[in-house]
């Protein structure tokens, strides 16, 4: 890939989902994958596939495939993935969900680590080693740590005020699990993902029904 090559958006928002499958197979001792293997995995066409990975200049070997070390690499590199880039983030609301989320050690493997994490009810001055504030400090805390990524768990009605608190404290990319059909009135400089997990397995659901029914 030369320095000048812009790689479609469409191919990026496909990388994680390369780069996931990617990682768990050199966590399952594979050293190569074909380019069938991670069409079926990611639900796409081999043409598509081929098309994606010619971006990241990674060569594949007819009946072989792509080795997967490189790939990793490559991958990792395009998302901004590589270990001496370390993306920093806050978490609002730590109840079950957000919980869950500050324990998760998957994200180290992405290079996100939770600087600190805020909630109207603080019972510790820690969380897993991730130092917690009363959320009426996010004014004061976020921009000394000098973090610009929240990951919002607050419940749903919450999320509106949580998430202009965090923008008025220097937040520039929101991760909202908050309530996906929440659409958060925010200056556009601010990117805000809506997680919905619930989409996500309605979708699981009615491809797993039209498998079913088509008898696979
Ligand atoms: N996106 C998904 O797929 C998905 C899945 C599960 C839950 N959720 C959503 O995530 C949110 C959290 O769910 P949960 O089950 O963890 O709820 P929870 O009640 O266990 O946790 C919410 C936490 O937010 C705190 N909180 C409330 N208002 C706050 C504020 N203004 N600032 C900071 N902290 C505040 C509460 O004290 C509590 O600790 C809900 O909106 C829920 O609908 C989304």
């Amino acid at each position: 890939m030369s320095a000048e090559t812009v790689i479609p958006l469409p191919s990026i928002r496909r990388f994680p989902g390369y780069y996931y499958t990617v990682t768990r197979a050199i966590m399952a001792g594979e050293t190569h994958i074909s380019t069938s293997d991670l069409a079926r995995r990611a639900n796409l066409t081999p043409i598509q596939v081929r098309k994606d990975i010619e971006y990241t200049g990674v060569k594949g070997r007819t009946r072989i495939g792509y080795p997967c070390d490189e790939l990793e690499q490559a991958l990792g590199k395009i998302l901004g993935l590589e270990f001496e880039h370390e993306y920093r983030a806050v978490l609002i609301g730590v109840g079950s969900l957000g919980g869950a989320l500050l324990g998760h050690r998957g994200f180290q493997q992405y290079g996100i680590r939770f600087e600190a994490a805020f909630d109207i009810d603080v019972r510790s001055e820690e969380f897993r080693g991730i130092p917690l504030y009363e959320a009426e400090r996010m004014g004061e805390i976020i921009p000394s740590l000098g973090v610009e990524i929240a990951v919002l768990t607050v419940p749903q009605e919450a999320a509106s005020a949580a998430a202009q608190n965090c923008v008025s404290a220097g937040i520039r990319g929101i991760w909202n699990f908050s309530g996906a059909s929440l659409h958060l009135e925010l200056p556009p400089r601010v990117l805000v993902r809506n997680i919905d997990l619930g989409l996500r397995f309605s979708s699981f659901f009615a491809e797993f029904h039209h498998l079913e029914r088509d008898g696979r």
